[in-house]
């Protein structure tokens, strides 16, 4: 890896260019320069105009932004996808030219994307854009970190490059990206939207808990769709705003593909690693906000005491717990929960925080992680095949990890619930939740009705 300082963005890719032709192999370079802060989602839809497909990352407390446009690297892979990833990513690095500013030492290039719930699954229609792990390097990437603004520029240079005329190119892009944009202020208007057979869904859950008292799992996340039709094209950037706005707490992530965005407010960090410092979060166990302080103070104490949601909840601490066993040291978790207050709900939260080992990185974590009981279930595998076998929507990418990873594996992998699948007029919104002994189908599904409520809100759905 290589870091350079170099004054133009031309000066780079002729820097770049002369490395080309002495190794005689494409030179991956990354250029990052400090830029007057810009409105994120402004970024995002001016974006649009360049025809590219595009992310969106925000965190809960809304001190980090990234925006990424279009694909200078695309990486796809259905098996084994975390440690070939990391593999990749390594032999790829090693050859790149970073040119950073001074002021923008820890950017450069990061690699955004997300795997697939169950690597097993048979996808149709529906995920065909989000099939198996992707992810990309951005070719244009927006970086917000507190208040401090910066765009990297992230391509292939070759011995043949025509470098005035990307130089040329690249300019042009970089300008419309930046350039104000208008933003209408309208809501999508929502014709039709159909639960997907609530009544065969309430059965499962019923299915679920006869096996779990029955000694099959202990517990096991049923998970079902609500599909929304628009009068028009749903408008991401209206959907974003509205997201960025209400749902504090939660992670605001935008994924792009031919067309089709996967979008989602999510409370659940999977994993946060910097310099081997790493954090995770146990989030299983909900109920809804009251509707006076008085009323939701009493929810919430009524629901870090009740016995099936501390159930929930613990199959998940104990999961992480041993997970870590062998990949990090003095692991932190406390004994017991507090409560995470989100818009619509809140739950019970664990924080986690423990320090990786040397040769271990965020994508090895991401993979023991994963599928973590607030997921999936408890034992995993047994859950797993369970919901493989009996649940009646694809999961896709829903529920599994989705994030980025910077040049140091430094990175940060959330859990994509609260999310949808939408394109053009149609939307797809997924929700699910722990069954463990004792679980009453009309309770879960209210539960899950509440866990709709973030997207459809957003996508101008029930106030
Ligand atoms: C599976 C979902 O939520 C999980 C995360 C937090 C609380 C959960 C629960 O209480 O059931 C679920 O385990 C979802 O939102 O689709
Ligand atoms: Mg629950």
């Amino acid at each position: 890896m290589i870091k350079t300082k170099d004054n133009t963005i031309e000066d780079s890719l002729n820097t770049a260019r002369e490395r080309a032709k002495t190794n005689n192999a494409s030179a991956f370079v990354s250029i990052t320069e400090p830029i007057d802060k810009v409105n994120p989602v402004h970024f995002f839809q001016a974006g649009k105009w360049l025809d590219k497909s595009r992310i969106f990352w925000s965190v809960p407390d809304r001190s980090l932004y990234y925006v990424g446009i279009g694909e200078a690297v695309s990486y796809q892979e259905s098996i084994n996808a975390y440690q070939k990833l990391k593999h990749h990513w390594k032999q790829l690095i090693e050859q790149a030219m970073i040119f950073n500013d001074d002021s923008a030492i820890t950017v450069g290039p990061k690699m955004f994307g997300g795997f697939p719930f169950d690597t097993n699954e048979q996808t149709s229609d529906l995920w065909k854009q989000f099939n198996g792990s992707e992810f990309r390097v951005p070719t244009y990437l927006l970086t917000i970190e507190n208040g401090e603004a910066f765009l990297t520029i992230n391509l292939f240079i070759s011995a043949q490059s025509d470098v005035r005329e990307i130089a040329q190119k690249l300019q042009r892009d970089r300008e419309l990206l930046l350039s104000p944009v208008s933003m209408q202020k309208r809501t999508n208007s929502v014709l039709l939207s159909h639960e997907v057979d609530p009544e065969a869904w309430k059965e499962l859950v019923a299915q679920t808990r006869t096996a779990i008292e029955d000694g099959y799992a202990e517990k096991i996340v049923i998970a079902r769709e609500l599909q929304i039709e628009f009068e028009t094209s749903v408008e991401l950037g209206y959907v974003l705003n509205h997201l960025l706005e209400v749902q504090n707490n939660s992670y605001v992530f935008l994924w792009e593909k031919n067309g089709t965005s996967f979008i989602g407010a999510t409370p659940e960090r999977l994993v946060w690693v910097k310099n081997q410092q790493l954090l995770s979060a146990c989030l299983a166990g909900t109920a809804p906000r009251g509707r006076t302080t008085e009323e939701d103070r009493k929810i919430g104490e009524e629901l870090l005491y009740d016995d099936k949601n501390r159930e929930e909840h613990q199959y998940v601490v104990d999961m992480i717990k041993g997970a870590l066993n062998g990949l990090a040291d003095d692991v932190e978790i406390p004994q017991t929960p507090v409560l995470y207050p989100l818009k619509n709900l809140q739950h019970l939260y664990t924080p986690v925080e423990a320090m990786l080992r040397e040769t271990i990185t965020i994508l090895d974590v991401a993979e023991k992680l994963h599928p973590t009981p607030a997921l999936c279930g408890q034992p995993t595998e047994r859950a797993m095949s369970f919901i493989r076998e009996n649940e009646l929507l694809e999961r896709g990418w829903y529920g599994a990890p989705i994030g980025w990873f910077d040049h140091h594996f430094n990175g940060e992998f959330a859990v994509a619930i609260r999310s949808g699948l939408v394109k053009d007029n149609k939307a797809s919104l997924f929700a699910g939740c722990g069954v463990v002994r004792g679980s009453d189908p009309e309770v879960e599904y209210e539960e899950t009705k509440i866990k709709f409520q973030p997207m459809l809100h957003a996508l101008g759905g029930s106030k």
